[in-house]
């Protein structure tokens, strides 16, 4: 697969892992007290290869797309709240501007399919095509179009990293993309679609059957092959969900942590797996959203989430709001005192 084949992702620093399991069983606390703080920042250790690992400032990219789908009524709300929502991230009023500013976060949005265009300086315009067709009646996009927007995704990564992110977070934002997610999920793990299906930005729970039976219908008509990422994203995918898979590749080439958000996130997290198993080594789940297929696919990345808020917006604000958690756990390790400086007598 043209440039992406190429891409390496180092192994995890085993060795400084160790060392900061070590430090931090050191440090002033009966051992494993501070929980799942410990093994986030021995995680973390292992990803960037530092004895005190850095992850500010982190960096958040929101990739903007729409979806064809969105005719089969499957959204609460029309499909031009996708531009509109971009409008609000360019003025700074959405959910994901607050959380951004209160971490220190730089802040990127990318129109990578919407499915109108928008004129604004801030915006960095990198659509691919003007939203996805019908994935029911016909592929959602060429897989030419698809290898484009992993592209895309990777440069704009590996460009927040440069310009000095030390952590990244995905967000997006897409009207129809819980029904694209939930079969891009359920082609990739072949898990039955009534596990993955859920309300989205809150359709009735009576209409949840029908979202389900549009799903089963585009892929029993499309056959999308399960272990053949650009094949899955051509036929059922999404702009925004092959831009995110992009920037995990990037990140995780960098030895650079991802904070994962929710469904479309964690989904698209499952398309960067198929192209590079090890990017999962740089992932660390923010939180568990309410919608019923994260909890399968977070299980298929083979990790757990940090947080469980109850929360179902999307844009990054899961993992941003999970982000201080990952900065309490970096602190510990560099400001606590140890037994011996400290001089507490350790355990018998
Ligand atoms: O992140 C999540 O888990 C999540 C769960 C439900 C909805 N969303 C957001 O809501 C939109 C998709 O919902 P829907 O109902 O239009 O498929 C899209 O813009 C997502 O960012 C996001
Ligand atoms: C208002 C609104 C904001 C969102 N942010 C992400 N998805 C969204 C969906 C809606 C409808």
């Amino acid at each position: 697969m043209n440039r992406l084949q190429g891409i390496h992702i180092p192994n995890l620093d085993e060795k400084m892992g160790m060392n900061a399991e070590k430090y931090v069983n050191s440090l002033t606390k009966p051992p494993g007290s501070l929980g799942r703080l410990e093994e986030v920042v021995i995680e973390l250790a292992k990803m960037t290869g530092e004895a005190f690992p850095e992850i500010s400032p982190p960096g958040v990219i929101v990739f903007a797309a729409d979806h064809g789908i969105t005719s089969e009524g499957v959204s609460a709300f029309p499909q031009e709240v996708t531009c509109q929502m971009v409008r609000n991230f360019l003025n700074g009023g959405a959910a994901i501007n607050v959380f951004s500013r209160s971490i220190n976060a730089r802040l990127s949005i990318v129109d990578i399919g919407v499915s109108s265009d928008i004129e604004d300086e801030n915006l960095v315009k990198k659509k691919v095509r003007y939203g996805t067709a019908n994935f029911l009646n016909e592929d959602a996009m060429s897989p030419d179009e698809a290898v484009k927007a992993i592209e895309i995704g990777f440069e704009l990564g590996q460009k927040m990293i440069n310009d000095g992110a030390k952590c990244l977070i995905l967000g997006e934002m897409g009207i129809g993309n819980t029904t694209t997610s939930s079969a891009v999920a359920a082609a990739i793990s072949g898990k039955n679609i009534d596990s993955l299906v859920g309300i989205g930005t809150g359709i009735e729970k009576n209409k949840i059957p029908y979202k389900q039976q549009v799903i089963m219908n585009a892929l029993k008509r499309r056959k999308p092959a399960a272990d053949d990422p650009i094949d899955v994203l051509s036929k059922v995918g999404g702009l925004e969900i092959a831009g995110m898979a992009g920037a995990m590749l990037a990140a995780a080439s960098n030895r650079t942590p991802i904070l994962i958000d929710g469904f479309i996130c964690a989904t698209a997290a499952l398309v960067a797996k198929l192209i590079s198993n090890q990017v999962t080594d740089y992932m660390i789940l923010g939180h568990r959203s309410v919608e019923p297929g994260h909890t399968h696919v977070m299980e298929l990345l083979g990790k757990k989430p940090l947080l469980d808020l109850e929360m179902r917006l999307g844009e990054g604000t899961g993992a941003a709001v999970a982000f201080p958690i990952l900065q309490s756990a970096v602190l510990m390790l560099k400001e606590m005192a140890t037994f011996e400086t400290a001089q507490i007598s350790n355990k018998e």
